[in-house]
C-alpha cells in the first residue's frame, strides 16, 4: 500500500512545567527577531496555564487516534514523534527510528498550509535533524492538507455548531496564526486560508458574510505582519453593529496554546467589553476523521 516503513507526527512542542517555559521560548526564538517585552508577555500566558502547553499532551492523542486508524485499516506500520521546539525533539526521534532499523518515514506535519512557518521551516528541521544522525532514515514530508475533508469537515461541522450557540447572524471570523508581510511564501499560505475559510463558511453558513483575520502577532510594531489582529477587527464589527461572533481557528490542527490563551482569553475577553457573543469553534484535534489523514496521504504518495 506504500513505500513508507513509518510513520512521524512531527510537532512543535511546548513546555510541560513552569521550569519549561524559557528555555522553550529561547528554544523557538533562538535567531529570531522577537523583542523581549513580547517573550516575557507569552511566558505569562503559559504560567496561566501552570507553565503547561496543551500540545503535547495533544499530539499524544492524535498519535494514539492514528494508531487507531491503522489498525482499523490494516496498516501495519509504526508511528513516531517528534517535536521542533521541546521534548521529544526531532532529532531523538529520528536516532531512535533508525536504531529501530526503519528505512523510510512518511512525515505528518501539525500544520495544514504552505508557507515558511507552516511548510517551509518543517522541512528545514528534518534536513537538519537528518544531519545530526549518521544513517537517518529517508524522511518525506506528506503534502499540506488545508484543503482536505479530512481537516475541513471538522471545522465545518465546528463551526456550525458555534453558529448554534449564538443569535441569527452571527458573523463568521477565521482566524490564523499572523506572519511577517516579508516571510518567503506568504502568498501561499494566505491563498490557502482563504480557500479553506470560503470553503467551510460556504458549507456552515451558505450566503453569509465571513473575515479572514489574523492573531498573535509577535514581532517588532516597525515590521508589517498580515492583518487585521482579531481584536481590533472584532472592534470595528462592533462599531458595525454586529453583536455576535463564532470563531473558527482554521489556522490550526488542535487547541494549543494559541488557542486557548490568544483566542479564548484575550479575543474572547475583548469581544466580552465590546458587547459581542463570542464562541469559539472546535479545531480538529483527535477527530477520526483527521486523524484518518496521515493514512490517505500516504497511500498517495507511495
Ligand atoms: C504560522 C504559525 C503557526 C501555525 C503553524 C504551526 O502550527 O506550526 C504557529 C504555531 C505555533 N506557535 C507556537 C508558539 C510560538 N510561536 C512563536 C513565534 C512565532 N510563530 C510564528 C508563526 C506560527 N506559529 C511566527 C512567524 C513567529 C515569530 C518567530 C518565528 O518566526 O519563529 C513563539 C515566540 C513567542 C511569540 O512571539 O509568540 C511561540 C511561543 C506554538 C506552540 C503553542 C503551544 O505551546 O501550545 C504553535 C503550535
Ligand atoms: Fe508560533
Amino acid at each position: 500500500m506504500t513505500s513508507h516503513d513509518a510513520l512521524l507526527l512531527l510537532s512543535f512542542g511546548g513546555p510541560e512545567g513552569p521550569e519549561d517555559v524559557i528555555p522553550f521560548l529561547e528554544n523557538v526564538t533562538r535567531g529570531r527577531n522577537i523583542p523581549r517585552e513580547r517573550l516575557e508577555k507569552v511566558g505569562e500566558h503559559y504560567h496561566l496555564f501552570g507553565g503547561v502547553s496543551p500540545i503535547n499532551r495533544l499530539c499524544r492523542e492524535l498519535k494514539a487516534a492514528i494508531e487507531a486508524d491503522f489498525a482499523a485499516h490494516d496498516v501495519d506500520l509504526p508511528v513516531y514523534w517528534g517535536n521542533r521546539n521541546w521534548t521529544p525533539y526531532l532529532a531523538d526521534t529520528v536516532r531512535r527510528m533508525r536504531d529501530d532499523g526503519i528505512r523510510r518515514a512518511a512525515a505528518f506535519v501539525t500544520s495544514a498550509y504552505s508557507g515558511y512557518s507552516t511548510n517551509d521551516q518543517y522541512l528545514q528541521d528534518i534536513a537538519r535533524a537528518r544531519e545530526e544522525v549518521p544513517g537517518a532514515p529517508e524522511i518525506d514530508k506528506l503534502p499540506v492538507y488545508g484543503d482536505r475533508p479530512g481537516f475541513l469537515d471538522p471545522f465545518t461541522d465546528a463551526a456550525g455548531d458555534a453558529l448554534g450557540r449564538l443569535p441569527d447572524g452571527a458573523r463568521l471570523l477565521f482566524t490564523a496564526h499572523s506572519v511577517p508581510l516579508s516571510q518567503p511564501n506568504r502568498e501561499l499560505y494566505v491563498a490557502e486560508l482563504e480557500d479553506a475559510a470560503r470553503t467551510v463558511a460556504g458549507r456552515a453558513a451558505p450566503g453569509a458574510p465571513w473575515d479572514l483575520v489574523y492573531q498573535s502577532r509577535s514581532g517588532p510594531p516597525s515590521q508589517p505582519w498580515l492583518e487585521p489582529q482579531i481584536t481590533d477587527h472584532l472592534e470595528k464589527l462592533a462599531g458595525e453593529g454586529v453583536r455576535a461572533v463564532a470563531a473558527v481557528p482554521i489556522g490550526f490542527v488542535s487547541d494549543h496554546m494559541e488557542v486557548k490563551y490568544d483566542l479564548d482569553v484575550e479575543a474572547a475577553g475583548r469581544a466580552a467589553e465590546l458587547g459581542i457573543a463570542f464562541v469559539r469553534a472546535a479545531t480538529p484535534g483527535s477527530d477520526p476523521r483527521f486523524a484518518a489523514l496521515p493514512r490517505l496521504l500516504m497511500e498517495e504518495t507511495k
